[in-house]
């Protein structure tokens, strides 16, 4: 005997650009969109019935005429009607998750009145993703990819040593990551206003990034935790967030067998290490708050 247990499906990986034209000026907004439906989907897997079943193929015909027919705000804006409309239009579906990667498209200046031109920036990647289950919603907005360095104002000494220690300690080392970051927005009921998705965005990785910089670290742990306590304790919108941070290692090159002193006050020359890496996780709640972001941000868009 066997029984059915939790499904879903629909269209993965729907690359939609959106040009708008201001005249001469041009905007775009570069989104890969996966949706993702579940409701009363028994009969098409134990029968074979498609009655229930809204092809995955009309998805993503829904993602395009929605880009076209209301434009792409936000990409929170975007998932939040993509799947009300999923959810309220069939009767069978019950829920749906929308996941969104956002590309960031840089304008190329030029001389003329022409601005038609752009450099895919290449920076982070902003990621949503908004699951509605007829009532309630949930934002989870995130960003991953973002590579940030600090040269100095970074130790990591006074850690466990035991027969298979050979770290030196370190009273001044780089400090670089990517940072995979998802937060959790308190917003959950459409009788309230939304935030401005991207105004809280930008606040959002400006916290980030000043808390990288402002934080004179003892190790990675702790400057993940800053990251994270500067946005909750940034305003009421945000009540978690998770980071997954890779120690992107720089180890000093040994210059000794060319007659070169590395390491010098004036500057210094690393190995950047690629792998192995050190890989630092960990969820910043506001007190009180239950954790639902999933820990595996892997799985997450
Ligand atoms: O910031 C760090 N945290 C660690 O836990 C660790 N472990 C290690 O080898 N280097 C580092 N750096």
């Amino acid at each position: 005997m066997t029984v059915l247990g939790q499904n879903q499906y629909g269209k993965s990986e729907v690359r939609v650009l959106k040009v708008t034209r201001d005249g001469a000026t041009h905007h775009v907004k570069d989104l890969n969109v996966s949706v993702a439906l579940s409701g009363d989907m028994d009969e098409v897997h134990l029968s074979g019935s498609n009655a229930h079943v809204l092809p995955t193929d009309t998805t993503k015909n829904t993602v395009f005429a929605f880009a076209k027919e209301h434009g792409i705000a936000s990409a929170e804006s975007f998932g939040i009607l993509l799947a009300r409309h999923f959810v309220t239009g069939q009767e069978a579906v019950t829920s749906a998750r929308i996941r969104i990667e956002e590309y960031a498209w840089q304008r190329i200046d030029t001389p003329g009145e022409d601005r038609h031109s752009f450099a895919r920036e290449n920076q982070e990647t902003r990621t949503a993703q908004v699951t509605f289950d007829g009532s309630g919603w949930s934002v989870l907005s995130g960003l991953k990819d973002l590579v940030l360095m600090n040269t100095t104002d970074s130790e990591f000494h006074g850690y466990v040593k035991d027969r298979y220690t050979t770290l030196p300690e370190t009273r001044d080392r780089i400090l670089a990551t990517e940072v995979n970051a998802r937060w959790r927005h308190a917003w959950c009921d459409e009788a309230e206003p939304a935030p401005d998705w991207d105004d809280s965005y930008r606040r959002t990785r400006a916290h980030l990034l000043a808390a990288f910089a402002g934080t004179y670290s003892f190790s990675l742990q702790q400057t993940l935790y800053a990251m994270g306590a500067a946005v909750i304790d940034s305003g009421p919108g945000i009540d978690e967030i998770r980071l997954s941070l890779p120690n992107k290692h720089h180890f000093l090159v040994d210059l000794d067998p060319f007659g070169l002193k590395n390491d010098t006050p004036d500057g210094a020359v690393y190995f950047a290490a690629d792998r192995p890496y050190g890989l630092i996780e960990a969820t910043v709640l506001r007190d009180g708050a239950e954790p639902a972001i999933p820990v595996d941000l892997t799985n997450l868009p």
